[in-house]
C-alpha cells in the first residue's frame, strides 16, 4: 500500500495514520525478578526495509519481540504501530492491526496437510487489502469468498514453492519447509509488518537462500521485516538497516557497514571478529 492510500480502507472504514515509520519502539523496559531483560530500547522500523535486530546471547532480542507482539506487556515505554499506540494490546489485537509474527506449526497441525493448514491459518480482519497480488483487480473483486480464498492460499504456495506438497503432511515437511509454511500462513493474514524470530534457524543452506530471496520479493511489493537473528553475518549481507542489543539496551544502530565498525558492538560479540 502506498502513502496514498492511507486514510480509508475499500469499505471507507478510517483508518489510523500511516506513517514512513510504521512500527516505534520508545523507552521500552521489562524486568524478571532482578533481572533487566531489556532496558529502555528505543528504535523505528522503517516502511519497506529489512531491519535487522541482533546481539548475543541473552541480550534481551527475543523478550524485546515478545513485547512488540504483544505476548508480553513491557513495564515501561511504549510500542506504536502506524502512529497508534498498541502497548499492552492482546497479540491477536496486535496481528489485526497487521503487525504479525510466524508461528511454529502446532503439534494438532502437524497432523494436517500444508493445504488444511494454510485453509484454517487465522485470516486478515481488516477488509479488502489482500495479498499483495499480482492478481487483477477484476480477479480480486470475486463474491465467493471461499474460493478467493482458495485462489489466495494457491497464489501463496506458489509463490513460495510449495504448491507440490499442498496434500504433504505438514509433520513429514523439512526443517526449511516448515519455515516456508510458517511464513506463507502469516502472509493470509495480510500484514504489513513481519516480526520473524530467528527465521534461518534450522534450515539449510539452499533452503536459506530460497527463504531469503523470498523475504527480499515480499520486501520488493511493499512488505516490512523486522528479523530477529543470531547470525551476525546473514543480517549484515541482508538488511539495510541494523539494530544492535547488549545487556537488554540498544547499543547502536545504522547500516551494516556502520554497525560493523562499532567498537562497541566488536566487544559485545567477544571482542572477536564481526
Ligand atoms: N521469562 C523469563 N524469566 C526470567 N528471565 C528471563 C525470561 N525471559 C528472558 N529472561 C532473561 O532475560 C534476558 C534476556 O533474554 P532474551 O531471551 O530476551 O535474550 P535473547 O537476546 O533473545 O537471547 P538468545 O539469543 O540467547 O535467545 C536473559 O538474561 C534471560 O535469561
Amino acid at each position: 500500500m502506498s502513502d496514498a492510500d492511507a486514510g480509508a480502507d475499500a469499505q471507507g472504514r478510517s483508518r489510523p495514520e500511516v506513517t514512513d515509520t510504521p512500527l516505534r519502539v520508545e523507552g521500552m523496559s521489562k524486568h524478571f525478578g532482578g533481572i533487566t531483560a531489556v532496558d529502555g530500547a528505543t528504535f523505528e522500523v522503517e516502511r519497506g526495509t529489512l531491519t535487522g535486530l541482533i546481539g548475543p546471547n541473552g541480550a534481551g532480542k527475543s523478550t524485546t519481540f515478545n513485547l512488540i507482539t504483544g505476548m508480553l506487556t513491557p513495564d515501561a515505554g511504549t510500542v506504536s504501530f502506524e502512529g497508534e499506540d498498541i502497548t499492552g494490546l492482546e497479540p491477536y489485537e496486535i496481528a489485526d492491526r497487521g503487525l504479525v509474527r510466524t508461528f511454529q506449526i502446532a503439534r494438532e497441525l502437524q497432523e494436517m496437510t500444508v493445504l488444511e493448514n494454510m485453509m484454517l491459518a487465522p485470516k486478515g480482519q481488516r477488509g479488502e487489502r489482500l495479498w499483495r497480488s499480482v492478481l487483477p483487480v477484476a480477479r480480486r473483486d470475486v463474491v465467493d469468498q471461499e474460493t478467493e480464498l482458495l485462489d489466495r492460499v494457491w497464489e501463496i504456495l506458489e509463490f513460495f514453492e510449495i504448491e507440490h506438497l499442498a496434500e504433504e503432511y505438514a509433520g513429514n515437511l523439512s526443517g526449511g519447509q516448515r519455515k516456508l509454511l510458517e511464513m506463507a500462513r502469516a502472509l493470509l493474514t495480510d500484514p504489513d509488518v513481519l516480526l520473524l524470530d530467528e527465521p534461518f534457524a534450522g534450515v539449510n543452506p539452499t533452503l536459506e537462500r530460497r527463504l531469503l530471496d523470498h523475504i527480499h520479493e515480499l520486501r520488493d511489493r511493499g512488505y516490512t521485516f523486522l528479523l530477529v537473528e543470531h547470525d551476525m553475518d546473514l543480517i549484515m549481507e541482508n538488511c539495510r538497516h541494523v539494530v544492535v542489543m547488549h545487556q537488554g539496551r540498544i547499543l547502536t544502530e545504522g547500516t551494516p557497514e556502520k554497525v560493523k565498525a562499532d567498537e562497541e558492538v566488536i566487544e559485545a560479540y567477544l571482542g572477536g571478529d564481526v
